[in-house]
């Protein structure tokens, strides 16, 4: 699945909040490395050019949910101002009216910088009250905060329940690259790993045993492993606790066919000072106690260059010594060196840490890299295969060989004839799908022949709201699936919340339609969704299960192969409330593991399950977006242009 970006989205106008992170190093009020700065420009450049209205949001160090001054973005806001040689709004608030009022002034092509989020408690809580109040103000998210994606917070993830999210083009990029090395790298993969603690970097290194084919140890933790193969440290940096976890990584690797190359000699001081006494000792000779080890020495340093020669894929994080001081840089700068020359080679580098990208800075060696992350734990996390939620929150893009995808119109108790005939006439000549996904009308009896007529010659297809399951006889008011199928009907909804709870359909009648509209080759479209008493009791799926379970009772898989499934929390339908994106993507994938385990996986891969409710072109995109949610079965929108709306919307992000 790959993510929906801020190219695949009609900017123009809209109001675009984008989430960035420029949570950079300040020092007496002076910002001292701009990279995460740098590094967003290009997505606000782009949104700007647009013509989109953008509403910056980052946290800014770790404030504890209140203002203060020195977390302020303000010189972040005037340093992105010179950068962007424009004008930056910046208002010193996280909500109220100062803000409302800056951004209904906001122009086309025009940024304003909101004050730290973190000043607000609920932003790292992932308060969706919060988060909500933050849509409220835009049209579509765009998260390019790759640097904060390993938090759920309220302004990158807990946002994206309420306006679509897309990601950004620095997003985009640590993505592809971090996907690279975790999925498919090309061979050898070496991973260097150096820094100060064994216990932030164990998941990655676990991880990485399963593809890579050298894992190359600098930095303070490479004393944990030396220590835990019994060798004098002295007073190096060693964490104690850590000592049988380096063990259980060493035997793994033997067990992985995986080199672990650990240094061979160490630059040792007494104190971590510039301009202090300092040696190389061999490790094998030991280090004496009052002794540290701050960075690799000559002997490893070569036999580092020549692990890392011939790599196709190289993950750095970690520098191999304190690189702040020059005493102890030496190594890191070399192992820099050799990576930036192996680049030009054609192996596909990546610095996955602050501390690290900071050490390519220093070194002047940062564009020698394929790819330098601007986050350290984000691309740690990454690394480790961990789902990241401010990855998890952005929309997908959806694959048209993935399954059917439909966008029906429940037209309910709506639109005369004329009325009909009407609308449906402008339907068809502005929806265009391109083969994309199916779209289907269900007018009111009276009107589907006349609509069926002026969409024969489109590629929209006409569905009834509801049919008896006899074939005729003494049924007062109702209507046979030959009825239908005479003025070429190809859908039926059924078990409608409004069939269910005001005409009080029971299962059991729905079962015995649904076997009719199948026997009779049409395609029903099985309604299922719980009420809001029902949900705030926690039954939301016990009462999916018994719906599904009952309307497809004594249907083999291949009579219910055609079978659509449409999930309506009757809470949502008509309410104006809407499901957040992740409250119905947990019942959608319910229901697909629901039918994985009455038929099978492939049955169940192959269902297409709708979402309805409440659904806008506002909302769509976000909903969509989900992995399990196939389409809309559309109500009040479907009877007016927004209906095309969301057609175009699915245009966009189906490829
Ligand atoms: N031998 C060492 N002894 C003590 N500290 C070290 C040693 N080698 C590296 N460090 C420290 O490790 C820190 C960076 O580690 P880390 O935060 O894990 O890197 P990154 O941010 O790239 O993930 C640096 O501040 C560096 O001074
Ligand atoms: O600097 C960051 O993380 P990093 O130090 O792991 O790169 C991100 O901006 C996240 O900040 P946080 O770790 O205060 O949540």
């Amino acid at each position: 699945m790959e993510k929906l970006t801020i190219k695949d989205v009609e900017l123009k106008g809209k109001k675009v909040i984008m989430r960035v992170d420029f949570n950079v190093p300040i020092k007496d009020g002076k910002i001292t490395d701009e990279t995460r700065i740098k590094a967003a420009l290009n997505t606000i450049k782009y949104a700007l050019d647009k013509g989109a209205k953008v509403i910056l949001l980052s946290h800014l160090g770790r404030p504890k949910g209140e203002k203060d001054p020195q977390f302020s973005l303000k010189p972040v806001a005037e340093r992105l101002g010179e950068l962007l040689n424009t004008n930056v709004y910046f208002v010193d608030e996280t909500r109220g009216s100062k803000v409302e009022e800056a951004v209904s002034e906001l122009k086309e092509g025009e940024v304003l910088v909101l004050e730290n989020t973190r000043f607000e408690k609920g932003e790292t809580k992932n308060d969706l009250e919060l988060a909500k109040y933050w849509a409220s103000l835009a049209d579509l998210h765009v998260n390019d905060a790759f640097g904060t994606a390993h938090r759920a917070h309220a302004s990158n993830v807990g946002i994206a329940n309420f306006i679509p999210s897309v990601a950004g083009f620095l997003m985009e990029k640590e993505i592809e690259f971090l996907q690279k090395a975790v999925e498919n790298p090309e061979k050898p993969y070496v991973v260097i790993l150096g820094g100060a603690k064994v216990s932030d970097k164990i998941g990655v290194i676990n991880n990485l045993l399963n593809k890579a084919d050298k894992i190359l140890i600098g930095g303070a933790m490479m004393f944990t492993f030396l220590k835990a193969l019994g060798k004098n440290v002295g007073s190096s940096l060693v964490e104690e606790d850590k000592l049988n976890v380096a063990k259980e990584i060493l035997e793994n690797s033997k067990a992985k066919g995986v080199e672990i190359v650990l240094p061979v000699d160490t630059v040792i001081a007494q104190k971590i000072e510039a301009g202090v006494e300092k040696k190389t000792v061999k490790i094998d000779d030991g280090i004496s106690e009052g002794w540290m080890g701050l960075d690799i020495g000559a002997e490893t340093i070569s036999l580092f260059k020549e692990k890392i020669s011939d790599a196709k894929t190289i993950v750095w994080n970690g520098p191999m010594g304190v690189f702040e001081i020059d005493d102890f840089a030496f190594g890191t700068k070399e192992v820099a060196h050799v990576i930036a020359e192996v680049t030009k080679k054609g192996c596909i580098s990546i610095i996955g840490g602050g501390d690290s990208a900071a050490a390519a800075e220093k070194f002047g060696l940062a564009s020698e890299f394929s790819h330098v992350s601007t986050g350290g734990g984000a691309s740690l996390e990454f690394l480790e295969g961990k789902e990241l939620p401010g990855i998890s929150s952005i929309s997908e893009k959806k694959n048209l060989n993935e399954r059917k995808f439909i966008l029906a119109a429940n037209w309910k108790m709506n639109k005369t004839n004329t009325e009909a005939a009407e609308f449906v006439s402008k339907l068809v000549g502005q929806i265009k799908t391109e083969d994309k996904f199916e779209v289907i009308v269900c007018p009111p009896y009276t009107a589907l022949e006349k609509v069926r007529d002026i969409t024969s010659s489109s590629n929209i297809k006409v569905g009834a709201q509801n049919v008896y399951y006899e074939d005729k006889g003494a049924y007062t008011g109702e209507i046979s699936v030959n009825m239908l199928k005479d003025i070429g009907v190809e859908y039926v909804i059924l078990g409608h919340s409004e069939r269910r709870h005001i005409f009080k359909e029971s299962d059991g009648l729905i079962n015995k339609k649904l076997k009719k509209v199948i026997v009779s080759g049409l395609t029903p479209i099985l309604c299922v969704g719980e009420q809001l008493e029902e949900r705030e009791k926690g039954l939301t799926f016990n009462v999916v299960e018994r719906q599904i379970k009952e309307a497809l009772y004594g249907l083999t898989e291949e009579e219910a192969r055609t079978i659509v499934i449409a999930y309506e929390p009757v809470w949502a339908i008509g309410t104006g409330k809407v499901a957040t994106p992740n409250q119905a993507q947990e019942v959608h994938e319910f229901i697909r593991d629901l039918l994985k385990d009455i038929f099978n996986e492939e049955f169940a891969e192959n269902t297409a399950i709708l979402y309805g409710g409440s659904i806008k072109p506002n909302n769509y995109l976000g909903l969509f977006g989900k992995p399990d949610i196939d389409g809309g079965l559309v109500g009040g929108a479907s009877l007016t242009e927004d209906f095309v709306e969301l057609a175009n919307i699915m245009k966009e992000i189906i490829e």
